[in-house]
């Protein structure tokens, strides 16, 4: 793979020149998948970079969900490819992209509701820290994972209910617990698909924060699938549009959102040659 990426020359969203860009993290070349006659996503080629936070926008049923499925590795391309920096992760399991540093939040399937919030992050803490944590001055190590687990309890704001069971949390502070657990897996790759749905308002904000304490780390890579679009606004450094499974802009925020092509798109005006 070269370490630069020729921006893709939409009218008014990127120039055609070649920018010199960081090693993609991430990276799609020609990513499709058909479900049966119907191409959900499209031939999709598109680069992530340490340090960026996509956002990824469209309207309903453009093929958002699937793209990230497809990265994350919940559903097979039926062609193309996706790498993790320079490694082909196409036909990896979920699991197997997650050990190499994708971290989706609803991958979460090691929360164990009857344990306490803390123990769930500790939990956590302890799985990315390795197995052989346990044969070396467990004591001293215990606190030390302890410890760590309370700095990701506390960056959710969840101090307040370390000691109550996962289960009984409300639906906006599991949400949070999922952010912590995911950042407790300390992986290079953030996916985040609606991280703020179904919450109040004023769980909403918290959620957001600590999206924007993962994005101010210039060595990970934050992609967000959104609708929202003052999530959109107080966290994209780059937005992509998909419409009809197809990548229709990618480029800075307020060149995307600004674009003739993209306003036809989300007020339905587009016709089969702009869109
Ligand atoms: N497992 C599946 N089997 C068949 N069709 C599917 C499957 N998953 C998604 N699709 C179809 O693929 C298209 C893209 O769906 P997807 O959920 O990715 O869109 P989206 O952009 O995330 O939409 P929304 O914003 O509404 O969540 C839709 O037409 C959807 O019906």
């Amino acid at each position: 793979m070269s370490g630069h990426r020729l921006l893709a020359s939409w009218p008014g969203i990127h120039s055609k020149a070649t920018l010199f860009m960081p090693q993609p993290s991430l990276s799609t070349n020609d990513l499709t998948i058909r479900f049966g006659g119907h191409v959900a996503v499209n031939q999709v080629t598109c680069a992530f970079h340490p340090g960026e936070t996509t956002v990824i926008v469209g309207p309903n049923g453009a093929g958002k969900t699937t793209y990230f499925n497809l990265m994350s590795g919940q559903l097979p391309a039926s062609s193309g490819s996706v790498h993790k920096g320079e490694v082909d992760i196409t036909n990896m399991s979920p699991s197997a992209r997650a050990a190499h540093g994708i971290g989706r939040a609803f991958q979460l399937t090691n929360l164990f509701p009857q344990l306490s919030v803390l123990e769930n992050i500790r939990l956590a803490v302890q799985a990315r820290a390795g197995a052989g944590w346990g044969l070396f001055r467990p004591a001293a190590k215990l606190t030390e994972l302890t410890a760590k687990a309370e700095t990701y309890l506390e960056a959710a704001q969840l101090t307040d209910k370390a000691f109550m069971p996962a289960s009984a949390l409300p639906h906006g502070d599991q949400r949070k617990l999922e952010v912590a657990l995911l950042m407790a897996m300390e992986p290079d790759i953030y996916m985040f698909d609606e991280p703020t749905a179904g919450m109040s308002l004023d769980q909403a904000p918290a959620v957001l924060e600590l999206i924007a304490k993962i994005k101010a780390d210039p060595t990970k890579t934050v992609l967000l699938v959104e609708h929202k679009m003052d999530v959109v606004r107080a966290l994209a450094d780059r937005i992509i549009v998909l419409h009809n499974g197809e990548l229709l802009a990618d480029g800075a925020p307020d060149a995307v959102m600004a674009s003739q092509i993209v306003r036809d798109v989300y007020l339905g005006t587009a016709t089969e040659e702009t869109a």
